[in-house]
């Protein structure tokens, strides 16, 4: 027989959303990096799509995949963004089939998204889990945005300005962390994650077929 994570039988049961969100510095890609590699091919990234320019070192189609604005546009108007807004000048987007995909093939789902759109996700699969990333401070914030030494003194004023806003509307999600150690943030998600997969509803539909004997 072939088993689940959590030892239950295998079940034709969707994988589950989860949604990592948090000011601009606070470390998502870096965590989310890290719980890549410690989940393997258990959990799955979904690469957005957005019309910024590539950071040096990033790559079409691993970090993002980057487009036009008419590009994106055209994307939108297809219905084929699962959710989509535009952050500090620039248009952000999750493509949408292969979210639904990937899913339907009981795989979880991570996306890295802001605020903004983790808003219409939920609209949209209000049963996805919603994380929120916090900073140990408002200085080290800045201290990370500033180190990583990807953006202009302009951009960071404005990302640092829109920090404020986003953290308000962390009411909105299931769960919230600080991202103090990145292995501290890592073990913190992966513990909601475990938790996830054990609540009763998931297990049952699992285990049913033991009580339609
Ligand atoms: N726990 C941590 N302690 C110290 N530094 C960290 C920690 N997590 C991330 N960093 C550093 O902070 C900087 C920003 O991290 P990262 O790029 O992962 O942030 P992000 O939230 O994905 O940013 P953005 O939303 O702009 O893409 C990086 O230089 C990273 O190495
Ligand atoms: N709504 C969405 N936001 C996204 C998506 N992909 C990334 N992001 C967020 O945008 C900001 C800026 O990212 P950066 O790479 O330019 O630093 C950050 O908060 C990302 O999480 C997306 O598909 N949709």
């Amino acid at each position: 027989m072939t088993s689940s994570k959590n030892g239950y039988p295998a079940s034709q049961d969707k994988g589950i959303l989860i949604v990592l969100s948090g000011p601009s510095g606070v470390g998502k890609g870096t965590v989310c990096s890290a719980l890549r590699e410690c989940s393997g091919t258990d959990l799955i990234y979904s690469v957005s799509a957005t019309t910024r320019s590539p950071r040096q070192g990033e790559v079409d189609g691993v970090n993002y995949f980057f487009k036009t604005r008419e590009q994106f546009q055209h994307l939108i108007e297809n219905d084929e963004m699962l959710e989509w807004a535009e952050y500090v000048g620039n248009y952000y987007g999750t493509p949408r089939k292969f979210v639904e995909n990937t899913l339907n093939s009981g795989k979880d789902v991570i996306l890295e998204i802001e605020v903004q759109g983790a808003l219409q996700v939920k609209q949209k699969f209000p049963e996805g889990v919603f994380i929120f990333l916090l900073p140990p401070s408002l200085d080290e914030l800045e201290n990370r945005i500033t180190g990583r030494g990807t953006e202009s003194e302009d951009v960071i004023r404005s990302r640092m300005s829109v920090a404020i806003d986003e953290i308000k509307l962390m009411e909105h999600y299931d769960y919230a962390l600080v991202n103090d150690r990145v292995d501290y943030a890592c073990s913190r998600i992966q513990a909601i994650l475990t938790a996830e997969h054990c609540r009763k509803d998931k297990v049952y539909s699992k285990i049913k077929q033991w009580l339609e004997r």
